[in-house]
């Protein structure tokens, strides 16, 4: 908790204003008191109506003042609490978005999004009421026994039994809520989890009849969610009744014994009531401790989560003196490259070597699960690799800046993600400063053109979240387009025919050809009928390389590419 709160430096000059105003307002409203027994005890037994009216007036000012302080306080509390906020969720988006695939993977979309709202909310409202109540509550507490006691010592004897009471309460009940508190985020996750996942895969889910399914999965993580919720709200609800008995049985009993000591002279009305009104400042100022008491263990379980997020150092940096990498070009090299998953056992790809030219297509080719996604992307350095060096130019890319790197590359992922926007403006998340001729040109070489102008509104159509309205040979389409338009130096195709019918593969990849000039094309592909004209194929077995060359050379030599090109004939006979 206290790591998280070094964000709150920046506040620091309102921090302070908002501890001098409780300051003042907090002994303004000790004053009151005093006052009140003065009223009592000078002017009304002495019948000085000038004194009660000048008193009282000095009475009205102050709590009028101490209104107003408490309101400024307030004001300040809540925005320094919301821009505290603010800037842990933008420090966690950032973290985020350096974070590598894996580090990204072992948190999970879903628990960072929980993190990054509920969790930075748990804390904020903490804070807000912390800054409200961090001076408030401690010096009425101490205030109050001192004016208590200087009031009365015999009748403050009172607070010997009923303090510690109160606090062994606050503790017993304490003890039993903290522990759930971290429980309750934790279903709030899974919560989040099953919500993302039927909402992605709504169609999977109705197409195999599983909305019954489904709807159990969610209902019973929602039943454990409202236990614990209830759980915790059950023990919380304890609190306040115990403390109001605790406090009504102090007050009866600093009326009960006020009033034999008044009887036997020792003490005067006003004195009494003065009293009376203390006891009620310090009770209420350890029920406000005691809700900080619940609430912080609260805060601190989301701190947790929050700083596991802040506290990861993405594990691919750029290096602190990256090499200048000045060429027009991209060569791009493979060195006995091998590479694992965290906690995987079996590498995904292992001592893999080839060199990609420009001006050439190196296509990657081999079974589901051979390794080709995991290979390519370990050029854009999604991952960083366990052994062996991945060039560009002759230069190890994990000596170049990411951003250089990933500016030569032109990626098309396997899974066409498009974002909610017009079609132009997903075009241009590859070159932001395309002109409209540059969208369309890039629409056309990616054979998209056509059902582009096909739309009323062109390349300003609107895009649904994730392209939800597009087909996915359209998606993979705009994809490429995106890619072709940063005219990058590198091309790598993930998978990206894999939508389109055979004769719009062929057509785009003969236009890519005259479009892509001296960039290097890295493509991977199920169909050999894809890869057949490649300068190089790349096949891919387990992980590990197991031939390199044409079309016509694989065909002669390389049995595993021959299986697979007589696999996809006997496929293509039957259909
Ligand atoms: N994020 C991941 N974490 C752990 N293991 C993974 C991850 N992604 C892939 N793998 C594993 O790595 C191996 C290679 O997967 P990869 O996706 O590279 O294969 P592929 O050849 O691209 O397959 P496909 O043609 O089906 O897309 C598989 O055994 C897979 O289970």
């Amino acid at each position: 908790m206290l790591s998280i709160l070094k964000y709150l430096k920046p506040y620091k000059l309102q921090v302070s204003l908002i501890i001098v105003l409780t300051l003042i307002g907090t002994l303004l409203e000790l004053y009151l008191p005093t006052l009140m027994a003065d009223v009592v005890d000078i002017g009304i037994v002495n019948n000085d109506i000038p004194y009660i009216l000048r008193t009282g007036l000095w009475m009205l000012v102050c709590a009028i003042f101490a209104i107003g302080l408490t309101v400024l306080v307030n004001f300040f509390a809540s925005r320094v609490a919301m821009g505290f906020g603010k800037d842990v969720r933008r420090k966690l988006f950032v973290n985020v978005e350096n974070f590598s695939l894996q580090e990204f993977e072992k948190i999970g979309p879903a628990s960072l999004i929980t993190r990054s709202t509920n969790d930075v909310k748990q804390i904020q409202d903490v804070l807000n009421m912390m800054l409200r109540m961090m001076t408030r509550a401690p010096l009425m507490l101490l205030g109050g026994i001192i004016l208590a006691v200087s009031r009365d010592q015999t009748l403050s004897l009172i607070f010997i039994v009923a303090l510690p009471v109160l606090a062994l309460t606050i503790y017993l009940i304490s003890r039993k809520a903290i522990p759930l508190f971290g429980e309750l985020q934790k279903k709030t996750d899974r919560l989040n989890l099953l919500l993302r996942e039927s909402l992605i895969g709504t169609r999977v889910v109705r197409a195999f009849n599983r909305v019954e399914f489904e709807k159990k999965r969610f209902n019973q993580a929602n039943e454990e969610f409202r236990d614990t919720g209830i759980r915790v709200n059950k023990i919380i609800s304890f609190l306040f009744p115990s403390m109001m008995i605790i406090m009504n049985f102090t007050n009866i009993a600093i009326v009960w014994f006020g009033a034999i000591r008044i009887d036997a002279g020792a003490m005067q009305v006003g004195n009494l009531m003065a009293f009376l009104q203390y006891s009620m400042m310090i009770l209420m100022s350890l029920i406000m401790l005691s809700f900080a008491f619940i609430m912080i263990p609260r805060a601190q379980a989301s701190a947790k989560r929050v700083n596991e997020v802040l506290l990861i150092d993405p594990d691919i940096k750029d290096p602190e003196q990256a090499k200048a990498e000045t060429g027009a070009h991209a060569e791009v090299e493979f060195k006995n490259v091998t590479f694992r998953y965290a906690g995987a056992e079996k590498a995904a790809v292992e001592d893999i070597s080839f060199l990609a030219k420009p001006g050439e297509t190196t296509a990657i080719i081999g079974s589901t699960g051979a390794g080709k996604t995991s290979l390519v992307q370990l050029i854009p350095r999604f991952y960083d690799i366990e052994s062996g060096s991945i060039l560009v130019n002759g230069i190890d890319i994990r000596e170049m800046k990411q951003h250089t790197l990933r500016e030569k590359i032109g990626y098309v992922p396997q899974k066409a993600s498009l974002f909610s926007g017009t079609i132009a403006e997903n075009v241009r998340f590859g070159a932001k400063d395309a002109t409209d001729q540059e969208v369309m040109d890039a629409l056309q070489t990616a054979q998209a053109i056509d059902f582009v102008n096909e739309k009323e509104d062109g390349i300003n159509t609107y895009i649904e979240q994730a392209g939800s309205n597009l087909s996915g040979g359209q998606k993979q389409r705009l994809a490429i387009a995106r890619a072709l338009v940063r005219k990058p130096e590198i091309y790598i195709f993930d998978d990206s025919f894999s939508a389109l019918d055979y004769k719009t593969d062929a057509k785009l990849r003969s236009a890519l050809k005259e479009e892509t000039g001296n960039s290097t094309i890295i493509l991977v592909a199920q169909r050999v009928n894809t890869v057949m004209d490649a300068d190089r194929i790349i096949v891919l077995n387990e992980g590990k390389l197991a031939g390199i060359g044409t079309h016509e050379e694989l065909l002669k030599d390389n049995t595993i590419y021959q299986e697979i090109v007589e696999s996809q004939r006997t496929e293509g006979e039957s259909a």
